[in-house]
């Protein structure tokens, strides 16, 4: 492939990894209003398509309706069949099935269905689909990757609507399960929550989950004391400190310092090469200066702004594009990929696509400084992260997080400056305050909170990996709640003053009011009747899960 050509077809990867598979169908459209040799490529395939097929274009009455119904047959019978299972033999069947695929193309219109379809079984056995996709729409003739493309299409609302089928993994002993609740407004809205698949008793490990991204709080980073990647502690003068990284971050071991290269730092916050070797297009010494001062001043803003997620956002990204391009690469250092589904070729982005979240308001700049890291490393990156899905990202890292604590937590964090609404709340037992790091884990994120929870979060391997424990013994199907706040009665409170400071931090954090059993009691208790300034949930989800998932809702 030509070096042209190949940086391309890696930067659209690694804008595909960030925005998604069905995003592809949008910077399709991108590059064809703006790339001036794509469109020229896109007309020569078009007329010599034209040409070979004009003779036998006849009349299309009732053809669409065909068409489809032969397309999806067509698609039942590859997904029967069988697919090689050891690589050697894979390769030889990608490689079969593209040279037929290729014959049929120029066989004429009647042989578009079985060229696409052999198109679509190479496409199954490729390591890197989205890779391959690109690929395709330079190479295939137009209608033949429009055969391929509807097929396409079809795959992925399959993927799309059984993702639970195979999210999480059932080693996990956790299913996530459909709640409608009212919103507060008389309608109801669904929401996710994480039931057990069997009896669990108390004091047993439901399941241990890696975090995708962590954050170290940033008071701690460069201080030796904590791993900036698994968030460790780290013995006094055993910090790993790489030279020339723009965060100050120390690693508790070499193991730690490779994930974080692999995963993101390489490209948000050093100058080595932002991608596998052998992918990373040339970069002159003026783009490096450029890139020095983005992720200066990014660094700069994120220790100004002392918050974790726009941290957690950026090592998101970083970490998508990175398992997508390295993927390319036969035979390279794999990116540590977590293993979050039983199959069903599953991204990163998919897990995060269907999570709830608060809509945030970035702080000034956040979303320039971001793209600048993201463009100077690699040109074009930054067009995906679009103001809208920067405030996504943001919003999902923000609700869905986890503090990282050990023990009872650290009592040295500096006094947040914000007021107490702005401050960035984690979802911990402890208290946000006791936190050394943020984390987000992809299972974990559908958890409810309940202030008489069925399990708690533990990290007893003294690293952000999530031991979650059973509080109390669980039968088949009983929701796992854990707490997202410090859901104690210290001794200074009444029953009445913890009601409602847990109530006043849920409403601050969540924007939701808890209507668990222990709120209930204590209310009754109490003789509270009404509910005092319960807040309407303000949560939500992406518009195209929300279509999917919301059309079978009761309606008042
Ligand atoms: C971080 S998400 C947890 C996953 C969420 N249950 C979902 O549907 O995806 C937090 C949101 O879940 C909902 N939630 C969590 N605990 C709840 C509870 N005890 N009662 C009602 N809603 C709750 C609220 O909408 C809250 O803002």
């Amino acid at each position: 492939m030509a070096t042209t050509s190949r940086t391309s077809t890696i930067l659209t990867v690694a804008t595909i990894a960030v925005g998604g598979l069905a995003a592809y169908a949008i910077y399709f459209d991108y590059k064809r209003r703006t790339d001036g040799n794509f469109r020229r490529k896109l007309r020569k395939d078009k007329k010599r398509i034209v040409k070979s097929q004009a003779s036998s274009e006849t009349s299309k009455t009732g053809a669409d309706e065909t068409e489809a119904n032969d397309l999806r047959g067509a698609l039942e019978k590859v997904r029967a069949e069988e697919m090689p299972t050891n690589p050697e033999e894979r390769e030889k069947y990608f490689m079969a099935q593209v040279s037929i695929g290729e014959q049929l193309c120029a066989q004429g219109p009647v042989y578009n269905l079985p060229a696409a379809m052999c198109f679509y079984r190479a496409f199954r056995v490729y390591p890197s689909p989205v890779e391959l996709i690109v690929i395709y729409q330079k190479t295939v003739p137009e209608p033949v990757f429009k055969v391929f493309s509807r097929g396409f299409r079809v795959r992925l609302s399959v993927r799309k609507l059984g993702y639970y089928n195979f999210f999480p993994p059932k080693s996990m002993n956790v299913a996530v399960e459909n709640l409608d609740v009212p919103d507060g407004t008389g309608r109801l809205m669904r929401k996710k929550i994480l039931v057990a698949n069997k009896d669990i008793a108390a004091g047993e490990v439901i399941y241990k989950e890696g975090a995708l991204v962590t954050a170290l709080d940033l008071d701690l980073q460069g201080k030796g004391t904590h791993c900036s990647h698994c968030l460790r502690e780290i013995g006094d003068g055993t910090a790993l400190r790489p030279d020339s990284d723009r965060l100050n971050s120390v690693y508790c071991s070499n193991t730690c310092q490779l994930e974080a290269k692999l995963e993101y730092q390489s490209l948000l916050f050093t100058l080595e090469p932002p991608l596998p070797v052998g992918l990373t297009p040339d970069v002159s010494d003026s783009a490096q200066e450029d890139r020095d001062a983005a992720q200066k001043a990014f660094v700069a803003y994120l220790n100004h702004s002392a918050k974790a997620s726009p941290e957690l956002v950026a090592k998101f990204i970083a970490r998508q594009v990175s398992i997508e391009t390295s993927k390319m690469v036969p035979g390279g250092q794999p990116v540590p990929t977590p293993a979050l589904a039983d199959g069903g070729d599953y991204t990163l982005y998919d897990h995060l696509e269907r999570l709830r979240f608060l809509e945030v308001k970035p702080g000034k700049n956040e979303m320039k400084l971001l793209g600048e890291v993201l463009q100077t490393a690699l040109p074009g990156l930054e067009q995906f992260v679009t103001e809208e899905r920067h405030g996504t990202l943001l919003g999902k890292m923000a609700y869905n997080s986890y503090g990282v604590f050990f023990g009872n937590g650290r009592d040295d964090k500096p006094e947040p400056k914000e007021r107490p609404e702005d401050v960035e709340k984690t979802r911990t037992p402890l208290g946000t305050a006791r936190q050394v790091g943020a984390a987000f884990y992809a299972v974990s994120s559908y958890i409810s909170h309940s202030c008489a929870p069925s399990a708690r979060p533990s990290f007893d391997d003294g690293n952000a990996e999530l031991h979650l424990i059973a509080t109390r013994d669980l039968k088949k199907g009983d929701e796992i709640t854990v707490s997202y706040i410090d859901v104690a009665q210290h001794e200074d409170e009444t029953t009445v003053d913890a009601r409602r400071r847990r109530r006043m931090e849920l409403a601050r954090g969540w924007r939701f009011a808890c209507p668990c059993t222990r709120c209930a009691e204590e209310a009754a208790e109490s003789g509270q009747t009404s509910e005092e300034s319960a807040p309407r949930d303000e949560s939500k989800v992406e518009p195209t899960v929300s279509r999917a998932e919301e059309s079978d809702i009761p309606k008042p």
